[in-house]
């Protein structure tokens, strides 16, 4: 799986939000940083096929996704979990998932295995008769991350997930998601710990443009010390912000 985006221009009526990015991604972990309103929700939704990109191409293995047709040969291969989601507070956890499935395509043969094993990865199987209405938001949000990855699709997007997890659940989620192989995965976070623990590779985001498309390591060197930040990473990210926005 690749996802190629080439000179990607989108937005909301005449608001222009993202200008002329582009990227490939190969299967791995890829954070999405930036200030709010950069435009990193915007980007996921692009690439999640949910709004075709006003000017430039995406290719998501090989198809270019230009319409809704074309978008619905690739969306089986989509795992999107945006940041608000929506589900029905009456529905268990398994059917919440079982219905991931369904809408991916898995044969209903396979629902009951594969629902069970994503609930087994975040640590929610014996939640799976329980109603979504009644869980605590980490484990809303734990069940998020399975409707995401059920039946493994290939392009796994998640907008801030790690957001009201508790520090072990936030280590659960890193090793869920360093178990998906040959998968590519964007992931919006503000949590820079996040970042320098599970991406290979980060793409900074700032008024629609990228700042940084590199690895965690080219990036950390870029952290200058007369800036604020208490890691390397934080005061690199400091440092590919706008000089108006360097100081606290
Ligand atoms: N449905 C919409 N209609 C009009 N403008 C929108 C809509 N959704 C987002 N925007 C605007 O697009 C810009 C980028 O928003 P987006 O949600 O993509 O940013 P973000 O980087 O995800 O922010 P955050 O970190 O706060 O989640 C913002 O200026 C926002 O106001």
């Amino acid at each position: 799986m690749t996802v190629v985006l080439k000179t990607v221009s989108q937005g909301y009526g005449k608001t222009h939000v993202i200008d002329r990015f582009s990227s490939t991604l190969h299967p791995g972990v890829t954070a999405l940083l930036g200030p709010n309103g950069a435009g990193k929700t915007t980007l996921l939704r692009t690439v999640a096929t949910i709004m075709p990109p006003r000017f430039g191409t995406i290719h998501i293995d090989g198809v270019e996704v230009e319409d809704e047709r074309s978008a619905r040969r690739v969306r089986d291969q989509v795992g999107y979990l945006p940041q608000d989601f929506g589900f029905d507070p009456r529905m268990t956890v398994a059917d919440f998932v079982t219905y991931a499935a369904w809408m991916r395509g898995v044969p209903a043969r396979r629902w009951r295995r594969d629902v069970a094993e994503v609930l087994e990865m975040v640590d929610l199987a014996d939640r799976s008769r329980d109603r979504m209405g009644k869980l605590s938001g980490g484990m809303r949000q734990r069940a998020g991350i399975a409707w995401a990855i059920v039946g493994r699709p290939r392009l796994v997007l998640l907008d801030e997930p790690t957001v009201g997890l508790d520090p072990r659940q936030r280590l659960q989620f890193r090793k869920i998601i360093g178990a998906l192989d040959d998968t590519v995965v964007l992931l919006s976070t503000h949590l820079i710990d996040d970042v320098a623990a599970i991406c290979d590779r980060v793409i900074v985001l700032h008024g629609g443009v990228a700042k940084f498309d590199g690895s965690v390591p080219d990036l950390e060197a870029m952290g200058r010390v007369d800036l604020p930040g208490h890691s390397a990473l934080e005061r690199a990210y400091m440092h590919l912000l706008p000089e108006e926005e360097q100081q606290l």
